[in-house]
């Protein structure tokens, strides 16, 4: 496969399970700091798109580049260190370490020149988590404990300790699940917020939530690409609305 201008390029992907294609020959790009959102019905693959990205699941065919290096070949903690987070549906953060702390213990090891004098690396975290800490609306929360914190706030640290790490793509399940109308609009302005320097692919339900961050839409069934494009086109295709919106 030729080199691209995209961020990801995903081209005929493929993963089989005991013959049961979950991803069949799909084939997608992302551009520099686009919003893309993933929808279709249970077991359309969705997930599996996210796990095959982030190499948690090994594909059977196809191939994923990344700034046009190849993830296929490569182990999940390599996929991490060339920029690319994953957060999962459920927040794994440490419930008794205060928000500030989450934060600091996801900066990466070993960045910056600036490893060996100690003052300037802990003002390089300090600086760090600041910023991440006004990005997800924690600023006020950074020396609770994370444990008090509500779902929808959680959420967000959770998204804060994958940002500490820069990453170009960042990867979303359902980040909105269980949220509250308020979180919702909150975690959309979030979004939107954040896909201003890095690429973020987000799997989601809640159409009225897609509508407010979405760039462009993929709609996949079963395995595969149904349609795609600005959510208005996607929204009044005939297929589309017979497999999945229709329900
Ligand atoms: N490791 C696995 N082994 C066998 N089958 C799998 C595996 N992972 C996923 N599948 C199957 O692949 C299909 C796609 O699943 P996937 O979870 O990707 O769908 P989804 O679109 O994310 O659905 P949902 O909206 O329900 O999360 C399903 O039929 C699922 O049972």
């Amino acid at each position: 496969m030729s080199n691209t201008d995209f961020v990801l390029a995903v081209e005929d992907l493929t993963v089989s399970f005991d013959g049961f294609k979950a991803v069949d020959n799909l084939t997608m790009y992302i551009d520099k700091n686009e919003l893309r959102v993933l929808v279709g019905p249970n077991g359309a693959g969705k997930t599996t798109v996210l796990d095959l990205i982030c190499g948690k699941t090994k594909s059977t065919g196809g191939s994923i580049k990344f700034n046009n290096t190849e993830l296929t070949k490569l182990s999940e903690h390599e996929i991490v260190r060339s920029g690319v987070g994953r957060k999962f549906q459920n927040p794994s953060i440490y419930e008794n370490l205060t928000v500030y702390q989450n934060l600091e213990v996801s900066y990466p090891k070993g960045r910056g020149v600036f490893g060996s004098l100690t003052f300037k690396r802990t003002q390089e975290v300090e600086d760090q988590v600041r910023r991440v800490a006004a990005d997800i609306m924690l600023t006020e929360f950074l020396d609770m404990e994370s444990a008090l914190l509500s779902h929808g706030q959680k959420q967000w640290l959770e998204i804060g300790m994958l940002l500490m790490q820069e990453p170009e793509l960042l990867m979303l399940d359902e980040p909105v699940a269980g949220m509250s109308a308020k979180e919702r609009d909150q975690t959309a302005d979030l979004l939107n917020r954040i896909c201003q320097n890095r690429s973020v692919i987000v799997i989601e339900h809640d159409m009225e939530f897609v509508k407010k961050i979405a760039h462009k839409v993929t709609v996949l069934h079963q395995g595969k690409i149904l349609a795609e494009g600005p959510m208005e086109k996607v929204q009044a295709d005939e297929k589309v609305i017979e497999v999945y919106l229709g329900h």
